[in-house]
């Protein structure tokens, strides 16, 4: 009779990830508590003790969050992992929701928290069904190939190298996992609130998706894979374009380009310079603008993103 343990799930991608990385370096394993981080820093832990670090961040959304850093602290505690955590306040801006402020509150406090333990990375534990559910919100809103290429692997935020090992790892495997050997994990009430586009993504196409394609996890993060190898190059000739058109872009240069390719720097330009992404109407208006701009006195001056395109003499000039 076989009374091996079953093995973690996250096992595996968490050795290859490791194989790859510094030897000796200490690593952050971004921990909500969640089924998936509670998995990701198991197999950290496991594959090199002493040397993993689970950050918390306590964004203060919910009733509950003191709640899931209490169980975060003593999961931690109780298995001799060394365990930090910060506080992030998000104010949303205008257009932004609570849950994207969130976010962006997230990477700076484990950015901080993670150079102050001297971790040369943070890793997230989001995994093959979160890469497929980010893809399908993507076509969901209309996006672009900066949206279809989903999320990277590998990436940097506020100096720091974030990471996601269990980037192929089957979600449900995970859950069953832990379920199997007891271990304790939050079930977030927030993850079955379909009020949530991601959420609606997640309990009502994906059983559809899973039934008809069974390889939908490994062919969605195909086409995931390929937007992002054409984003890539696309944003190689937006650089080399806009060496030649310079910065802030010249009109006239601007015009010897082709609309495609116009279109292709501006969207550089902006999102380089302001994290700014024209909405396909602003970029049709600006394109227009910028084919009509052939005498001294035509004026620009179009709302892009969160602020305004316009023309000062020669050139374009954004103001946020
Ligand atoms: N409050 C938090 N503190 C630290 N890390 C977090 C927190 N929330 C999310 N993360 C990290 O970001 C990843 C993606 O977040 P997401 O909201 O999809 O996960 P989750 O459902 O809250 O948790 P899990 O992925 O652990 O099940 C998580 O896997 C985890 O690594």
């Amino acid at each position: 009779m076989n009374t091996a343990a079953p093995a973690n799930p996250c096992a595996a991608p968490v050795a290859a990830w490791l194989a790859a990385a510094t030897a000796g370096c200490r690593h952050a394993v971004a921990f909500s508590g969640g089924a998936d981080s509670t998995a990701l820093l198991l197999a950290a832990h496991a594959a090199c003790p002493g040397q993993v670090v689970a950050l918390h961040v306590n964004h203060g959304l919910q009733a509950a969050a003191n709640d899931f850093e209490s169980h975060a602290r003593r999961f931690c505690e109780t298995r001799g992992m060394a365990f930090f955590s910060a506080r992030a306040r998000a104010a949303h801006a205008a257009g932004e929701s609570p849950e994207d402020a969130a976010r962006r509150a997230r990477y700076r406090c484990l950015s901080d928290l993670a150079l102050a333990q001297g971790c040369g990375e943070v890793w997230l534990a989001q995994h093959a069904d979160d890469q497929v559910e980010t893809l399908l919100l993507a076509l969901s809103r209309g996006a672009g190939l900066p949206g279809l290429a989903s999320m990277p692997a590998r990436f940097e935020r506020h100096g720091m190298a974030f990471g996601r090992p269990v980037l192929e790892v089957d979600g449900a495997a995970i859950r069953a996992w832990l379920v199997d050997i007891g271990e304790p994990f939050i079930d977030d009430p927030t993850n079955t609130d379909i009020r949530f586009t991601r959420n609606r993504i997640r309990h009502h196409l994906l059983p559809a998706w899973r039934e008809q394609f069974p390889a939908y996890q490994q062919t969605l993060a195909r086409s995931a894979r390929h937007a992002a190898q054409a984003q890539r190059l696309l944003d190689e000739v937006a650089a080399q374009d806009l060496l030649a058109v310079g910065q802030p872009p010249q009109i006239a240069r601007l015009r010897l380009l082709s609309v495609e390719r116009q279109a292709n720097l501006l969207r550089h330009w902006l999102r380089l310079g302001w994290q700014a992404s024209p909405s396909e109407a602003q970029m049709t208006a600006l394109l227009r603008q910028i084919a009509a701009c052939t005498t001294r006195g035509h004026h620009i001056r179009l709302k892009v993103a969160n602020g305004h395109v316009l023309r000062d003499g020669q050139v374009l000039r954004f103001e946020p």
